[in-house]
């Protein structure tokens, strides 16, 4: 047996395994595998009789098998292992090409037909679809088994993302199942839901010893996107009198998180689409192509599948991009991170203000709680610093957040007085709620004087003093509305 599994990095994460009897064969089929494909987690066996125990031992995802051998048959071997094995890949590279061998072997079980005379580029294809697919079962059988038992291996690295949302941990769950994939990953969400900060996690435990390396394409025309990507050679342009490499390169063995994917140029979607399929490219100047060495992560706030739908992102580089496709939820959509998150930035902003870190009243939470947030975290985040920068003493109100973009203008008589809208989306405040909200305005708009608010309210003064000392000691008790 030989192997190239020493190797520092090993493509794909499962070997393969090459079962023919002519070292021949297996010298340039392994050759034109590694050069071409980037394959290189490649286990070779001459003895047909050994293959089933190297499947026991290593961990073989898929098997390139010869039907012409001594001791035992590639068929004979290809019935053993489809039934021990039923999750591997075969592909069958045989020297004759009989079309009613290759319809009984698919009978059998194969996954693919090949003869030994088949053009190189044809042949790579079909093994890197066997791989392909393989990667995907394998990270299907990973989700469903943590799905079932709701843990993630790696939960500090996502510590950064602060969450208390289910449909935030299921995102985590997924990107742990396909961290290590060597396939694309494509982040999607509205802008400031956390794609960057996601990016970053999931590259931390995609267990690659490069960098990360990050560049929004948005804007980019096609020739700087070429330099930016690929680099150029000295002399390459008027110019040019260094060599650069391109993020590409400063990616190798690591990733490249291409930011706001959706607005790349059509010129330079067809240059990714090329780099993508070949694994390969060139620096501007260069008369031999470099081998890719980086993963690609992409993300957008557009709806790319539209996009494509409407002729406005290539198809085939969407499917190329979407193998593995993750949607951060935005804000609205989980409401329960909201106080969690303004807590966090509030306290982190008063801190760099040198301020205490102040009590908020029910009535903020109830603002924030039917806001939509159309900034997502990065609106929530702005909110609470200008918040904490404007804010002078007692607990904070609603009326501290400035930022709120649907909030009515001056003077908008009526129910829009208050800051909680009645959308159809919005969730509505509970009865509890809305009593302390009327509390707090009415004291507000009586200059905190209880019985002009009790005149307000419609109730008597000691009923008000009542609810204001309930009020006040489910603050200091950090208990919330009903
Ligand atoms: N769950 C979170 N916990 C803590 N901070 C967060 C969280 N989500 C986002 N942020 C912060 O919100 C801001 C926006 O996040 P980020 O830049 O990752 O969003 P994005 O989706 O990439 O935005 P865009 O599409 O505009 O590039 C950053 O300051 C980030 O640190």
């Amino acid at each position: 047996m030989n192997s190239t599994a020493l190797k520092d990095s090993l493509y794909p994460e499962f070997g393969i395994l090459l079962v023919d009897d002519e070292p021949s064969y297996h010298r340039s089929l392994g050759l034109m595998l590694e050069r071409k494909g980037g394959i290189n987690h490649l286990y070779y066996c001459q003895d047909s009789r050994q293959a089933m125990d190297m499947l026991e031992t290593h961990s073989i995802g898929v098997v390139l098998l010869d039907l012409n051998m001594p001791h035992k048959s590639g068929k004979e071997l290809l019935s053993e292992l489809t039934e021990a094995f039923p999750d591997v890949a075969v592909v069958i590279i045989s020297g004759l090409n009989q079309i009613e061998t290759a319809v009984e072997c698919l009978r059998l079980g194969a996954f693919d037909f090949y003869v030994k005379t088949t053009e190189s580029a044809r042949l790579l294809e079909g093994i890197k679809r066997a791989i392909q697919l393989q990667e995907i079962k394998r990270e299907n059988q990973e989700l469903r088994h943590r799905v079932l038992s709701r843990r993630l291996d790696s939960p500090e690295a996502f510590s950064d993302i602060l969450t208390q949302s289910r449909s935030m941990a299921s995102v985590f769950q997924y990107l742990e199942s396909v961290a290590r994939s060597s396939q694309p990953l494509m982040i999607c969400g509205e802008s400031g839901t956390g794609k960057e900060l996601i990016a970053r996690a999931v590259h931390a435990i995609s267990g690659r010893k490069g960098k990360l390396v990050t560049v929004n394409v948005a804007g980019l025309d096609d020739q700087i996107f070429n330099d930016t990507l690929f680099g150029h050679r000295k002399g390459a342009f008027t110019g040019a009198e260094t060599e650069r490499a391109g993020l590409v390169e400063e990616a190798s063995g690591g990733t490249l998180f291409l930011d706001e994917i959706g607005d790349l140029s059509h010129s330079s979607q067809i240059k990714l689409l090329r780099l993508l399929q070949e694994g390969e490219y060139y620096p501007m100047g260069a008369d031999r192509p470099k081998r890719m060495q980086a993963r690609i992560f992409v993300a957008t706030h557009q709806d790319l599948a539209e996009h494509q739908r409407e002729g406005r992102f290539r198809r085939d580089l969407y499917y190329r991009l979407c193998t593995h496709q993750v949607q951060i939820p935005p804000l609205r959509a989980r409401r329960e991170d909201i106080r969690l998150l303004f807590t966090y930035f509030a306290e982190q902003a008063a801190e760099d203000m040198g301020k205490p870190a102040p009590e908020y009243t029910p009535e903020l939470w109830a603002a924030l709680q039917n806001y939509d947030f159309p900034g997502n975290i990065r609106e929530l985040r702005a909110m609470a610093f200008d918040a904490i920068s404007r804010h002078q003493q007692g607990p904070m109100r609603a009326s501290d957040l400035q930022l709120l973009r649907d909030r009515p203008p001056e003077g908008t008589p009526g129910k829009h007085d208050t800051l909680v809208q009645f959308a159809p989306d919005n969730r509505l405040p509970t009865l509890a709620e809305m009593d302390e909200i009327l509390i707090q305005e009415a004291m507000h708009r009586a200059d905190y004087n209880q019985s002009i608010a009790a005149r307000i309210l419609g109730i008597s003064q000691p009923a008000l003093s009542k609810r204001l000392k309930r009020l006040r000691d489910n603050l200091k008790n950090g208990i919330e509305p009903e």
